[in-house]
């Protein structure tokens, strides 16, 4: 979204909030993260409110809509919509509060297309994936399996038990009695790392750049710094659940989920920017809007980032040390640029799959600009552009220190010629599209951070040098009694499902805190 243009308006404007002095649990933000906690907790009886300052839901997981055609702001590829299992955690989100949502099978996870011609494609069915894969490389067929096989392990451990509050005794001992092995599995792959693990079955240097691949087309960061658990859950599951696109784009995921917490008799004011996190006598006790009106609630959940949480609601003077501890572990990952595209149907061949990573030099992939991301949701839901046309989201990573101290004429120009880049080297794969283009509307990380409220536009959280896998990242309470962090700068990180999963482990231990 253009940081100049003025965002959709929505039906859903503001509601009025009931007078109760003092709720349950305020949740400040409306994010998947912010949203899945609200809504377990409304579920359970507690009485929510929901403060988002933007004038829809779904914050990185919203959309937005310009002549005709319907765009997801940022996610796409949606992990958790399976119908099995226990870590299907969208699907369950939803039910949880009565209401459903229609997806649409992805058969291709995504469509690369890597240095020295490595074509390949990641397919829902795991043998076929694995088959295409050891076509490129037939010396390492074993290892790859083996290597694949081993993110199963993780997976099988995940999926056989309920997903809740880690710092949840009682939870902790109930699942340790149902599933000791798969407990004891998920302890020893909780500090691991993917690069090591491939290593132990991968020697060819340019199969382990493709793992390294793998993992920062969603984590950001290379193998070696991506945390085992988290690829178990995503080399696996998109085989097992798979890659399932919402009927209707991104958006209507935080749409649904919204209208189950009202229906479960929970709140959600729009246009509400929090400013301040009330602290009395050491404990979080409310919030206060930048227009100066308070609210207050027993527990307080942030879904806004750590750094937003920490150094604007809060005196960044007085961070606690455990803040500032996480501060040194973890660094902002870069924002995006992104392009959202409406392009000419007949630019795009038969056969062409939604998702596509491009990259032209190893030596890039982890450079500004260097890895390209393409989404083409139309794909399977044609609904979203108007006939004849459909929509293309490609984005690159983007630091914004790039886009800072330029006048609005610089910042347009540079904009522009970032798009043109972006849009010549995207013709090798897609040609035509230049000429193809009917509508573009150009972001930056500085879009990110004006209309989703990201500390400079980041995608989130990543570690600044290797850490223990996912021993680093907190869970929900904070240092701060009553106050609680939800969404990805919280276990286990980035992605709707993680973000999910971390807003069933928050109510849950609200819950429990509360004698829900
Ligand atoms: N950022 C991106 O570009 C991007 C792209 C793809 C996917 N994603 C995914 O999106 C997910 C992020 O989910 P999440 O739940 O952690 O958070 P989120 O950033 O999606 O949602 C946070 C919400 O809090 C609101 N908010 C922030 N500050 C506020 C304030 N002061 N007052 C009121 N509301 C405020 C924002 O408007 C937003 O709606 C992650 O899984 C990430 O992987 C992000
Ligand atoms: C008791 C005892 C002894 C012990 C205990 C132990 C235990 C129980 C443990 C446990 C653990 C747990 C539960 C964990 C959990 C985890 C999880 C849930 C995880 C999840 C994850 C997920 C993820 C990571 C996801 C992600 C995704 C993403 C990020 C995506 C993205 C995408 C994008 C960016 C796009 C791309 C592309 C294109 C467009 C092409």
């Amino acid at each position: 979204m253009t940081a100049g243009s003025q965002p959709c308006p929505s039906s859903n404007q503001s509601h009025t909030i009931s007078n109760q002095s003092v709720f349950d649990t305020i949740v400040i933000g409306s994010g998947i993260g912010g949203l899945v906690t609200a809504t377990q907790l409304a579920a359970k009886g507690a009485s929510v409110l929901v403060l988002e300052s933007y004038i829809i839901p779904g914050g990185s997981s919203g959309y937005f809509e310009r002549e005709g055609y319907r765009f997801d702001v940022g996610a796409s590829m949606i992990f958790g919509f399976g119908t099995e299992g226990t870590t299907n955690l969208l699907t369950r989100a939803l039910e949880a509060v009565n209401v459903s949502l229609e997806t649409i099978p992805d058969p291709v996870q995504i469509h690369y297309h890597l240095p020295g011609d490595l074509e390949l494609k990641v397919h829902r069915e795991y043998e076929n994936f694995l088959q295409e894969l050891t076509a490129h490389f037939p010396e390492q067929g074993q290892g790859i399996r083996k290597f694949y096989d081993e993110c199963w392990k993780v997976f099988n451990c995940l999926n056989a038990m309920d997903l809740l509050s880690l710092e949840e005794l009682g939870y902790l001992t109930r699942v340790f009695f149902q599933h000791p092995l798969a407990c004891l599995g998920l302890v020893k792959y909780l500090p691991q790392n993917v690069g090591d693990i491939a290593r132990k079955y991968i020697s060819d240097l340019k199969l382990l750049k493709f793992i390294d691949m793998e993992c920062y087309c969603w984590s950001v960061v290379p193998a070696d710094k991506t945390p085992m658990i988290n690829a178990g859950m995503v080399f696996s599951d998109r085989h097992y659940g798979g890659i399932n696109y919402p009927v209707g784009g991104v958006g209507k995921i935080a749409q649904k989920l919204v209208e189950g917490l009202e229906k479960a008799g929970g709140q959600i004011l729009y246009k509400a920017r929090v400013g301040k996190i009330l602290v009395e006598k050491g404990k979080a006790v409310g919030v206060q809007l930048v227009n100066g009106k308070e609210y207050r609630a027993k527990r307080i959940v942030s879904n806004a980032t750590r750094w937003d949480t920490f150094e604007k609601f809060l005196p960044a003077d007085q961070m606690p040390a455990a803040e500032r501890k996480w501060q040194q572990r973890y660094q902002k990952s870069p924002g995006f640029l992104s392009l959202h595209l409406g392009v000419k149907a007949d630019v795009l061949p038969p056969g062409t799959e939604c998702h596509h990573i491009v990259l032209e030099d190893w030596e890039n992939m982890e450079d500004a600009e260097g890895t390209i991301f393409v989404s083409i949701p139309t794909l399977l839901d044609p609904n979203l552009a108007p006939e004849g046309y459909h929509v293309f989201h490609t984005f690159t990573p983007s630091w914004m220190e790039d886009w800072q101290g330029l006048s609005p004429r610089q910042y347009e120009n540079k904009k522009e010629e970032a798009a043109g880049c972006l849009i010549e080297r995207l013709e090798t794969i897609f040609p035509g599209l230049d000429a193809g283009l009917d509508y573009m509307e150009v972001g930056t990380p500085r879009s990110h951070r004006r209309f989703l409220n990201r500390m400079d536009g980041t995608y989130g959280p990543i570690p600044n040098r290797k850490l223990m896998g996912l021993l680093g990242m907190p869970f929900n309470r904070t240092a701060i009694p009553g106050l609680y962090c939800v969404g990805d700068s919280t276990f286990p990180g980035q992605g709707l499902n993680a973000v999910a999963f971390s807003g069933f482990a928050c109510a849950h231990r609200i819950a429990v805190d509360l004698g829900f």
